[in-house]
Parts: C-alpha cells; sequence; structure tokens
C-alpha cells in the first residue's frame, strides 16, 4: 500500500527561500561566548549607573505612568519578545513577517489584564508563549522571574496556570483534538489533582455550580467547560492566562466565575490575563486593558480609558478593531476572492500550507491541528 506522504507545494519557493545559508545561526559555543561578553558588559554597565546614579532616581521616575511595570519578581514580563510560527525546517518562514514583534513591557502583581484583539491578531499564540508551550529565548519572556518553557516547575507546580481552547487529547488510532469525554464522573477529573486544598475545592465546585456526579461523556459544552476550569484553578496560581474561556458559559455562570478571579487578585495578589470576544459586564473587571494588533502589543491601565468607567466597554472595542481594520485595508487592499493557482507556494503574500504526513494511527493529517507538544 503506497504511504500517504503529500507533497504540496510543488513549487518548492517557500523551502528555497528558507536555504538554511540565508539565515543566521548560533552554534552552542557561540551562544556561550555570546553570553559570557553579554554579562560582562553588563555587569560594567552596571557598575557605571552605580557611580553616577542620582539617589533621588527610584523605578517609578524612570517608567512611564501608562504603562504596568514592575520590576518585582511575581510579574509578567517581556524583553523584545518576537515569535514566529516555524517553516518545515522549523524556522521562520522568510519573507513573512513575525506574528508577535519585539513586545516589551511588564505587568504588575495583582493586575487583571484584559486582552483584546481582532481574530488572527496572535492572542492564542501570545498567551501561548507566556504559557510556555512555545520555545522562546529564556530572557525574552520572564513569570515569577523564570523562563515558563525552560523551567517546566513553573507549570507543573501551578503557580503559572493557562486554560484555554477546547478540553481535548490527541489519541492514537482515535484522532487529533479528541474532545476529553467519558464515562466517568466530574470528580474523578476534579479529584485527580494531587495536593489541592479542600476548601478551595469546595468552593469552586460551588463557583462553577458544578455537580461532581456529572457524567462526563453525557454533559453539555458548558459544563464539560465548567470542570475544565475548575481542573484549571484548584492550584492556588500566582500567574493565570485564560484563553476565550468563559465562551461556552451562560450569564451568572460567566458572572460568579470574574467575580472569583477578581477577588483572587485582590486578595492573593495573583496576576491574570483573559483574553475574550465578549466584553458585556466586564467594565468592572480589568485593571488594564492590553491591545494586539499588527504584532504590536499596546497596555493600559483602566483609569485611563474612559469607556470603562462608562460602561461602554463593547464601543471601545468597535472602535479599535475598526480602526485597525481601516489602516489594514489601506495597506494590502482587499482579500481575493477567488482561488489563484498561480500564487501557490509564492512567500511573502501567500504562504502555502505545508503537510508533513499523517499523524501515526489516525486518519487525520497532521497539518490540520494547532496543538503544541505541552498541552
Ligand atoms: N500552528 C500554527 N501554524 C502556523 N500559523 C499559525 C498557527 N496557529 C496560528 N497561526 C497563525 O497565527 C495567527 C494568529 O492566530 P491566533 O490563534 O494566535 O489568533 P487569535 O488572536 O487568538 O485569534 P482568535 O481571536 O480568532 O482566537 C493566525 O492568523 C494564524 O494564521
Amino acid at each position: 500500500m503506497p504511504v500517504p506522504v503529500s507533497v504540496t507545494n510543488p513549487n518548492g519557493k517557500g523551502l528555497t527561500a528558507a536555504m538554511p545559508s540565508q539565515l543566521p545561526t548560533e552554534g552552542p559555543f557561540a551562544r556561550l561566548k555570546r553570553q559570557a561578553e553579554e554579562a560582562a558588559t553588563k555587569a560594567e554597565l552596571s557598575i557605571k549607573q552605580e557611580t553616577y546614579r542620582n539617589p533621588s532616581d527610584t523605578i517609578e521616575h524612570l517608567v512611564p505612568s501608562t504603562s504596568a511595570v514592575a520590576t518585582a519578581p511575581g510579574s509578567i514580563e517581556v524583553h523584545h519578545l518576537n515569535f514566529a510560527y516555524p517553516g518545515l525546517d522549523g524556522r521562520p518562514v522568510p519573507g513573512i513577517p513575525p506574528l508577535l514583534r519585539d513586545l516589551s513591557f511588564a505587568i504588575a502583581p495583582g493586575s487583571t489584564c484584559l486582552l483584546l484583539g481582532a481574530n488572527g491578531a496572535g492572542k492564542t499564540t501570545f498567551l501561548k508563549v507566556l504559557a510556555g508551550k512555545h520555545m522562546v529565548p529564556e530572557d525574552q519572556v520572564r513569570i515569577l522571574g523564570r523562563s515558563p518553557f525552560h523551567d517546566t516547575a513553573l507549570t507543573v507546580s501551578g503557580e503559572l496556570s493557562y486554560i484555554g481552547g477546547n478540553w481535548q487529547r490527541d489519541i492514537a488510532f482515535a484522532g487529533t483534538s479528541v474532545p476529553l469525554t467519558g464515562d466517568f464522573p466530574a470528580s474523578y477529573m476534579i479529584d485527580s489533582i494531587p495536593g489541592v486544598d479542600p476548601e478551595r475545592k469546595a468552593r469552586l465546585i460551588k463557583v462553577l455550580d458544578i455537580d461532581v456526579s456529572w457524567r462526563m461523556h453525557t454533559v453539555s459544552e458548558g459544563q464539560r467547560r465548567r470542570v475544565q476550569i475548575c481542573v484549571g484553578l484548584l492550584k492556588p496560581f500566582k500567574v493565570l492566562l485564560l484563553d476565550e474561556i468563559t465562551v461556552d458559559l451562560d450569564v451568572l455562570g460567566r458572572a460568579d466565575l470574574m467575580r472569583f478571579l477578581k477577588e483572587e487578585c485582590e486578595t492573593r495578589g495573583t496576576t491574570i490575563i483573559y483574553a475574550t470576544h465578549i466584553f458585556d459586564g466586564l467594565e468592572f473587571w480589568p485593571s488594564h486593558i492590553a491591545y494586539l494588533a499588527s504584532g504590536q502589543l499596546r497596555l493600559f491601565p483602566a483609569h485611563e480609558v474612559p469607556e470603562l468607567a462608562q460602561g461602554r466597554l463593547l464601543s471601545l472595542v468597535y472602535r479599535l478593531l475598526s480602526e485597525h481594520r481601516e489602516a489594514e485595508l489601506k495597506v494590502r487592499g482587499p482579500r481575493p476572492v477567488e482561488w489563484d493557482p498561480a500564487r501557490e507556494g509564492e512567500v511573502g503574500s501567500f504562504s502555502y500550507a505545508f503537510n508533513n504526513g499523517w499523524v501515526p494511527g489516525t486518519i487525520c493529517s497532521s497539518l490540520s491541528t494547532n496543538a503544541v507538544m505541552r498541552t
């Protein structure tokens, strides 16, 4: 039987463009040398700064009041973060700009940050990078002072929690992204997390209005989501990243959850970033608004956003998205509505999807999934 190998880029333009010789590379020894040189320069610089520092110069004087900058550990810190999805050879596809471009910011502990952006702006990608699900250089993202990808204890301990996407798994011989269901009760999932404070567990079950005897194969989408959220919140996180998890919740469930999360930030100084497209009744919630567009992130403290006090968050989002769409249309013009085979493999304006085969034991191609190694 022929092996199902699919070559979907016959012209190979993307591959040719990604010739290794054209890309800057750095081996382990070159990296060590560079790091040593950087450390030496930094040490030299800090000695100079120590010598000439004005005693009244504190960090508060140096940072603009419009940012949520914090230098204390416990914050989310991002330094010149660039991120592009890799092509077939694991490197960024030449000619396609990175999805996240030179982002630098910090979020102080206790912040509740609402992440806004159009479909495809990169919110999920951004949250996954912060959650350590995509590898970026260690110094570009620091959560609680540590690299979320490299320091796996951060997620294992529950200090950093990410809840997003559908609750699903890739299962051999069944397929990718299979909803996590089975004929077992909700309590089976909830009790499977070790070392949980029983009081916190009971409180979450109450807030999320979960019946622990729900059978997971018969629950509705919203009920399954409640169990997923409960499991994600059981450990007392310090940083929580939420990717549109309230979409299936009814109005009451959503309001209760958002109140619980706000309280967590106020009482325990935790930090939350929450990406959503549902804005009604959320005006009370954010301490910051983050807006992602064209690979750039803009961060506003809530008191600088009059629409929040006026209860008009939806109209703010509407305005931001329309302005961005108009600006984008001016630059690239309308999208073509008809398939043009001449553009196959073209790099820059169109990137053909590479298909590297089929997931072993399943009938799904490996292309269709947005799954990452760490789920
Ligand atoms: N696995 C992937 N490989 C290559 N490109 C991807 C992958 N996943 C997402 N992208 C690209 O990254 C862009 C941003 O996707 P992302 O899911 O981060 O956007 P988003 O802001 O969360 O969108 P939405 O509001 O629709 O959820 C998309 O336009 C898509 O083209």
